[in-house]
């Protein structure tokens, strides 16, 4: 196969940051994929619909005049989230739903949930509404091993949230083991999860193994092989409940090759070209188009796009390096070859 056209992929997950650096981020997935989700971790967080709203418009002036992106907006939920919050998100239809941060899990979570059963109220709510819950699924309990956090998370919250909640809409976001895969699909159809491109291409030897890699660090962080393995296989396997999102999260380079150094990968750069390397390494290339362009579409209850994007077998180099308001950032995967590049047409 030499060229590959799929419907316009959407991003489930995706952090623009703000400031000058929307001036980078949002060109950069607004050229490729139709809507996205906006991750709300900014300083201040964004936590109410006004925020999210001002937020938006600032995305949208970086929008290039080709693009007809959709920024959905996730609103932060803290352990203050009110009912009346929850209502105001269900009548705003660029609100996509609530995103959950245990407090201290990653970048930008300090003003994140620290008692998960204290909001029932506001769960009840959501799901009510059938407002979508996005969640960062990992414990933050010194004592839980950062290789463990996610499947702890699931047992001791997850699994109890959705007994006490069973008609909400939740999504397991960047999912890294065999332990989420087993969990969203032992569950209903309301229940999904998101793979980023790091998750699928790597493990943690790509992390550690001849030296600290601080562009392959992320959170959740890479797993061992056999937790690779089976996203791999969830990936491409047909279930529409895994499908795209890049967690494309950009930090400077100073940031990120420090002595603590931030979480977070820029994927935006070659986001989909990443996804096409790993379905082609899976030979199913034939599966890319819905899990980049329908299945989120579907499971979130929006139009399947009608436009297209086209993918060529050739080789590309992503390249070494972004320039950016905040400084130069290297992308995932930089400097290294990828097999399809995307074509105007
Ligand atoms: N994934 C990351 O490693 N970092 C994300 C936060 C997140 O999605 O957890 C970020 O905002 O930098
Ligand atoms: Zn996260
Ligand atoms: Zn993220």
């Amino acid at each position: 196969m030499q060229e590959l056209t799929i419907p316009r992929p959407d991003d489930w997950h995706l952090h623009l940051r703000d400031g000058d650096l929307l001036a980078t981020t949002v060109p950069a997935t607004a050229s490729v994929f139709g809507r996205a989700v906006i991750m709300p971790n900014l300083v201040p967080p964004v936590t109410t619909v006004d925020q999210a709203m001002a937020y938006r418009e600032r995305i949208l002036k970086q929008v290039p005049a080709s693009s007809d992106f959709r920024p959905l907006m996730a609103l932060y939920l803290t352990q203050n989230t009110a009912i009346e919050t929850v209502v105001a998100a269900a009548e705003n239809p660029e609100v996509i739903g609530f995103k959950l941060y245990p407090s201290g899990a990653t970048t930008n979570s300090d003003a994140g949930v620290t008692d998960i059963e204290a909001l029932d109220a506001v769960f009840a709510k959501m799901a009510e509404l059938q407002v979508p819950l996005l969640v960062h699924g990992e414990v933050t309990a010194a004592e839980i091993d950062i290789f463990d956090r996610e499947k702890v998370f699931i047992d001791t919250k997850l699994r109890p949230l959705m007994a006490r909640h069973p008609q909400l809409k939740l999504i397991l976001e960047h999912i890294t083991t065999a332990d989420a895969v087993d969990f969203v699909e032992s569950m209903g159809d309301n229940v999904a999860a998101t793979i980023t491109p790091q998750h699928l291409l790597m493990n943690r030897n790509d992390l550690l193994v001849g030296g600290v890699r601080p562009h392959n660090y992320c959170l959740p962080i890479l797993k061992r092989r056999e937790h690779q393995l089976a996203l791999r296989k969830a990936a491409v396997s047909g279930n529409p409940k895994f499908f795209l999102g890049t967690d494309s999260a950009p930090h400077a380079q100073d940031k990120k090759e420090a002595a603590c150094g931030c979480a977070g990968c820029y994927s935006a750069p070659a986001a989909l070209q990443l996804y096409a390397e790993f379905f082609e390494q899976m030979q199913a290339l034939d599966k890319l188009a819905d899990f980049a362009s329908h299945f989120g579409a579907d499971f979130y209850g929006y139009p399947r796009a009608t436009e297209q994007v086209t993918l060529q077998r050739a080789e590309w180099q992503v390249p070494a390096l972004v320039d950016t308001a905040i400084g130069p950032m290297v992308p995932y995967w930089a400097s290294m070859k990828l097999n399809w590049q995307l074509i105007e047409k």
